[in-house]
């Protein structure tokens, strides 16, 4: 470890100092440390490896944190984090009280922008550009997003804005024409004509040719702003320009993304324009390590591995994960029903609709990162007669909730939203907990919400919302399942009404989901204090099972649990039920507080927020004995 560049780094302002041959070093160093901590903690290696020599590029031109460096996901992000001050603390990635694994402005000040969901940083980056404009500001901003991130639509949105308003951005288009699986779209194919058309191949070694000539010293050949334009445009034939340069974006040819020297020339040039500027550098996602570039889609989000072998560092559980389960009811269903469409953004493997893609590719869609996109065209298949599956995540379907009211809810369609990572989901932490989707579901009128206790909950529930038209949302953590059998044949559930899962009358638990565990074990612990809990499953969020409510009435106290966010929850609405009832019991209301909730692996995090089963347990027995001190 010892002597290397990358412990002599204290500022990244330091990248200035460096020769472009020691950069390249300081690349080899970065990669090596990257793997290493990723190896043990786990991360979106991959990406991160794809993008070290552009962080390295842009870190040696500007001054961080008075130049602003905006990061897409920011799961790319990793070179950065090793480059501002967090080297020390990097094997602390993604665990508890650790490193966020995406940028984040509490942890440092180089980072602008709390990352996490794809193609916002064009728009930060407008923002900061227009904020410069008024104050009168000189610093530089660069935005780095990868070809997936913009094919999402608020960055369309951002380039719309950015074209016409010209202030000087510089934006790093990373493409290694890859999203989490191969990216998808007819961006990709453009992005494609471009990198291999004969007149961009041609512009690309004339300019590198070009710049070797002169001693890499592009200021000089290529000149500044619209000059640079011009220059540029020698190069390309009219119906091959990119699509961004007929918006009024002055676009590169295709760069090769891991030469230090093309890309700091180029950078150095678009750094002084007095407009918008596209640099569209060409890499491979995972460079560097070799399993990870075999297998790019693994080492996009990896488990901790052996960094030998780049295998799992820990054998799977047996256990099947919930998403599992879904992807292979859901073929089930397709298989009886041919009206059955599924629909991802960008996440086939994340949400198990790979098996559906495989056996009905024609009734399999793929949006790419959109999901509004995605629920719009979900109302539309079903106004034309089909019965679509949106399969998503629970805090990416945040992006399309006014689709999800006005597009569907509003007039009924026979929509499912299959809502994977429902709870608390890691490592990932608060820009990827699912914990709003009970509030936003909950809150519309004509939809129906399931949240199953265990995988056959699950596939019945999945069948049931097939079965039930109308908008239905069925929810469902990450990670594996209970390991319960599933039902030979999926059955439909009663509508908005629960199952007693144990038997008691001191206490009555109404629990939601993976709750319904945490209820069970606690009741099990207040058991052995004496105190008799009932466990009800309440399978639908909405409708409410208001007889069951109405039972729990006559309790000594009431608790709802839920891995979602009080606020405006699953476990309010049982209070308004309770109060229809005319006899309003003491309620604990149990869930997430108002507050974000941090990364770490979900037993710690539950453990953090007083939601394991043992402070639930206590938790209840103090409230209990208050009441019954009181008397
Ligand atoms: C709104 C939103 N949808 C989906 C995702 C999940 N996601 C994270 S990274 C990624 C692919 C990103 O691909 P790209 O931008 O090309 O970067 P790369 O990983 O290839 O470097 C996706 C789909 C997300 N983070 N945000
Ligand atoms: C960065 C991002 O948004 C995804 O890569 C996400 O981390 C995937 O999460 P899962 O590991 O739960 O599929
Ligand atoms: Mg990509």
């Amino acid at each position: 470890m010892g002597d290397r560049i990358l412990d002599c780094i204290t500022a990244p302002s330091d990248l200035g100092l460096l020769t472009n041959e020691e950069l390249g070093i300081l690349a080899t160093e970065v990669r090596e440390q990257i793997v290493r901590d990723t190896s043990r903690t786990g991360g979106h290696v991959a990406s991160s490896l794809g993008a070290v020599e552009i962080i390295l590029a842009v870190h040696s031109l500007i001054k961080s944190p008075h130049d602003r460096f905006v990061f897409d996901v920011g799961h790319q992000a990793y070179a950065h984090k090793l480059l501002t001050g967090r080297m020390s603390r990097f094997h602390t990635l993604r665990t508890f009280q650790g490193l966020s694994g995406f940028t984040n402005p509490f942890e440092s000040e180089h980072d602008v922008h709390a990352s996490g969901h794809a193609s916002d940083s064009l728009s930060i980056a407008l923002g900061l550009a227009k904020a410069r404009a008024i104050r009168g500001g000189d610093e530089k901003i660069v935005a780095l997003i990868g070809d997936a991130g913009l094919s999402g639509g608020m960055a369309f949105e951002a380039i719309n804005t950015i074209g016409q308003m010209q202030l000087p951005i510089v934006m790093i288009l990373n493409d290694n024409e890859m999203s989490i699986s191969r990216n998808v779209g007819a961006l990709v194919k453009h992005l494609g004509a471009l990198r291999s058309s004969e007149a961009y191949r041609e512009a690309r070694d004339a300019t590198q040719e070009r710049f070797e000539q002169a001693g890499r010293m592009p200021r000089a050949l290529v000149g500044f702003g619209r000059s640079m334009k011009d220059s540029l445009k020698q190069f390309v034939l009219p119906q091959e320009t990119m699509l961004y340069e007929q918006l009024g974006i002055l676009c590169t040819p295709p760069i090769d993304g891991h030469d230090i020297a093309q890309l700091k020339d180029i950078l150095a040039t678009a750094l002084e324009a007095d407009g918008p500027v596209l640099i569209h550098a060409v890499t491979r996602k995972g460079a560097g390590y070799a399993p990870a570039e075999a297998d790019p889609v693994r080492f996009h989000g990896a488990p901790a591995f052996d960094v030998a072998t780049g295998k799992d560092a820990k054998p799977s559980s047996g256990v099947p994960s919930y998403t599992s389960v879904f992807g292979n009811a859901l073929v089930a269903e397709g298989e009886a029903d041919d009206r059955v469409v599924a629909i991802t953004a960008a996440m086939r493997g994340g949400t198990g609709v790979e098996g559906f893609f495989r056996a009905f590719p024609d009734r399999a869609i793929d949006v790419g990162i959109a999901e509004e996109n995605a629920v719009g065209m979900a109302a539309g298949l079903s106004k034309g007669g089909m019965k679509p599956v949106v399969a998503i995540y629970s805090t990416f379907l945040q992006r399309a909730i006014d689709q999800l009211i006005i597009d569907n809810a509003l007039i009924e369609t026979n929509v499912v939203f299959a809502i994977d990572r429902a709870g608390l989901v890691g490592a990932d932490g608060a820009t990827h907990h699912g914990v709003f989707d009970l509030v936003y579901t909950r809150m519309v009128p004509n939809m129906r919400v399931l949240a199953p206790s265990n995988e056959a909950e699950l596939v019945n529930a999945l069948h049931t919302a097939l079965q039930l038209g109308g908008p239905v949302a069925v929810r469902y953590p990450r990670g594996n399942a209970q390991g319960v059998e599933l039902p030979k044949q999926p059955a439909c559930l009663p509508l908005g009404r629960s199952v007693e899962r144990r038997a008691g009358d001191q206490v009555v638990f109404l629990a939601f989901g993976d709750m319904v565990k945490v209820a069970m074990d606690a009741a099990e612990l207040m058991a052995q204090q004496g105190i008799e809990a009932r466990v009800v499953d309440m399978r639908w969020a909405k409708p409410l099972d208001e007889d069951a409510i109405a039972r729990a009435a006559d309790a000594e106290l009431v608790v709802t649990l839920e891995d979602g966010a009080i606020a405006g929850g699953v476990g309010e609405g049982v209070v308004h039920a309770l109060t229809r009832t005319g006899k309003v019991p003491p309620v604990m209301v149990l869930g997430i507080e108002d507050a974000f909730v941090t990364h770490g692996a979900p037993a710690q995090l539950f453990e953090s927020l007083g939601l394991d089963a043992p402070q639930v347990a206590s938790r209840v027995q103090d409230r209990l004995q208050q009441l019954r001190d009181q008397g």
